[in-house]
């Protein structure tokens, strides 16, 4: 991606308030790393260390000033501004030096659905001759017409602060105009969209997912209402899935915070979904828009594509499109990269590659996939290290009652012993396989299919490593799947 460099601004100005002394900043950043000389270093607590230890280093490097929490010891910078909210100030800061984003951005979050959600959007508003993107798991992807464009690989859902806002600055700059972005729950949080100027917000679903970071659901809950109660602006539209059980919670929060509710799906009101069929070629979809009716033919497969497939519309129409012409693009779409991805090369059965990592996501595509098979549904899975350790029986017992055939194995261990991890997820479905390496699970799913039968290799979607300790080492599911079928044509 392009570097935008933008001019050295007057720390007051990027402030917006006084300081004791006023030098011109040339950088914004939270990595001690990053500083070069002139740059505003901001030193965050954070859940591995504080950045206020590496202030020295900042400054030996030539940090011209430091942003910290209001505890801050003054004694620590030359010249050092506290703040009472240093992540919020933090992005503001950085919002403020690299100035542009695109002039429609547009957020998206809910424990599963965002990277679809995100990519939809994009390619609607790219249907409709705009220059859009998205931002998020799978990176920043530029569409322009037929034209596509990775100006960065998969990273966090929601990236770093200043990270950001240099990122959205590039997008302005190389002409994108609407963009869609994904609102991870730690990314709200910690403050790292406070400096995004939002012209709408979604909403797809809540269930359980990062209790580690979070601790409970209810904290879990508050981190994604606050999309709607602090980073979208008064008058603006929340975008909210009605079919989900929180549904109440986020309009009761968005109309409390003067926001216009557009209520999507089953029960929705605005774009309410009455009809669907599957077809050969995906879904047909009833939609009714405030009274009048489209059929839309859906090029995917699956209730919850349909799902995010209208939050995205709502995102679109809140944004300033016309619904007819929302609908049309609708029709255009692909599904995100990893995500129910048909993996081609077998006469017996069908191979998908899927992202669900979560109990909701699993069991989501266990039944949207059930239909597909005539014979036995295969599931291969796993449940990540150092994450939520509630999720997996819960993703055991799902597998166990869904799936004709469950093998667990091994999705990003990370520091913990795999073998735990398996434990735990086979408590609740003993009469699983188990098989820790995860090409030899593949491989063997892939070995008993017959005809008729579906193979769903689950949790890893796009990733293209298996992380064990501190390694990270090369792995692909789509890639390891269609060599499992070569091996076994
Ligand atoms: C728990 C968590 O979210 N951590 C993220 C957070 O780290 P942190 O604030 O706790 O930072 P830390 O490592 O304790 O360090 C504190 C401060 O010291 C600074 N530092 C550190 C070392 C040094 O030498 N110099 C220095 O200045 C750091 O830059 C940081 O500002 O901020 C960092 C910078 O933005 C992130 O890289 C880091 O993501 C870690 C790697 C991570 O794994 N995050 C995952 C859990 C995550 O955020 N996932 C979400 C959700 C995914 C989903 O949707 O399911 C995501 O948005 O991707
Ligand atoms: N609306 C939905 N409801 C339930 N499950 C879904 C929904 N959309 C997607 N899923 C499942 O969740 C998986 C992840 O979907 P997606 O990548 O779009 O979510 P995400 O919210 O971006 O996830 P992450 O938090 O990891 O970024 C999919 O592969 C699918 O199995
Ligand atoms: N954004 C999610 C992705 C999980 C993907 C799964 N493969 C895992 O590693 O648990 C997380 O960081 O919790
Ligand atoms: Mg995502």
């Amino acid at each position: 991606m392009s570097a935008t460099r933008p001019a050295p601004i007057k720390l007051s100005e990027l402030l917006r308030r006084d300081v004791a002394a006023d030098p011109m900043i040339t950088g914004v950043t939270a990595d001690s790393r990053k500083v070069a000389p002139g740059a505003l270093f901001v030193a965050l607590p954070g859940s591995a260390a504080d950045g206020r230890a590496f202030i020295p280093q900042a400054l030996s490097q030539g940090a011209a000033a430091v942003l910290a929490p209001a505890d801050t010891d003054a004694r620590l910078a030359p010249l050092l501004i506290t703040s009472g909210d240093v992540r919020r100030a933090y992005a503001i800061a950085a919002r403020g030096f690299y100035g542009a984003q695109p002039a429609t951005c547009v957020a998206v979050t809910g424990t599963n659905g965002k990277t679809s959600v995100a990519a939809f959007c994009r390619q609607i508003w790219a249907a409709l001759g705009l220059h859009a993107a998205s931002m998020g798991t799978l990176g920043v992807l530029a569409q322009n017409g037929n034209v596509n464009q990775e100006l960065t690989g998969p990273g966090l859902t929601s990236p770093d602060a200043a990270d950001a806002a240099r990122m959205l600055a590039d997008l302005a700059e190389s002409g994108v105009t609407h963009l869609a972005l994904e609102a991870s729950s730690h990314g709200i949080d910690q403050r790292r969209l406070d400096g995004v100027t939002l012209q709408a917000a979604a909403f797809t679903n809540l269930s359980q997912d990062h209790l580690d970071y979070h601790g409970d659901m209810g904290a879990y809950r508050a981190a994604k209402l606050r999309l709607f109660e602090t980073l979208l602006p008064r008058g603006r539209t929340a975008v909210l899935n009605a079919d989900s059980d929180a549904y109440s919670s986020f309009a009761a929060a968005s109309i409390m915070s003067g926001l216009g509710v557009m209520a999507v799906g089953e029960r929705g009101r605005d774009l309410s979904l009455i009809g669907r069929r599957a077809v050969p070629e995906g879904q047909r979809l009833t939609i009714d828009v405030r009274g009048s009716l489209h059929e839309v033919l859906l090029p995917l497969a699956g209730a919850f594509q349909a799902s995010n497939a209208l939050v995205a519309a709502g995102l679109c129409i809140a944004a300033g499109e016309t619904p007819e012409r929302v609908l049309a693009g609708l029709e255009t779409i692909t599904g995100a990269r990893g995500r129910l991805q048909r993996i081609p090369g077998s006469g017996r059965g069908e191979v998908y590659v899927d992202y669900a990592h979560t109990p909701d996501g699993l069991e989501t595509v266990l039944k949207a996939l059930r239909p597909h098979a005539t014979g036995r549904l295969i599931v291969v899975f796993g449940a990540g290290g150092d994450r939520d350790r509630a999720k997996r029986p819960m993703m055991g017992e799902i597998a166990g009652r869904l799936a004709d055939v469950a093998i667990v194995t091994d999705d990003n261990p990370r520091s913990e012993d795999p073998a735990a991890i398996r434990k735990a997820v086979r408590a609740a479905c003993p009469a699983a396989r188990e098989i820790g390496d995860r090409r030899a699970a593949i491989r063997e799913a892939i070995e008993m299919m017959g005809d008729g039968d579906v193979v769903i290799i689950a949790g890893k979607g796009h990733e293209q490593g298996q992380i064990v300790g501190g390694i990270t080492h090369p792995f692909d599911d789509a890639t390891e799947a269609a060599e499992a079928l070569r091996l076994h044509a």
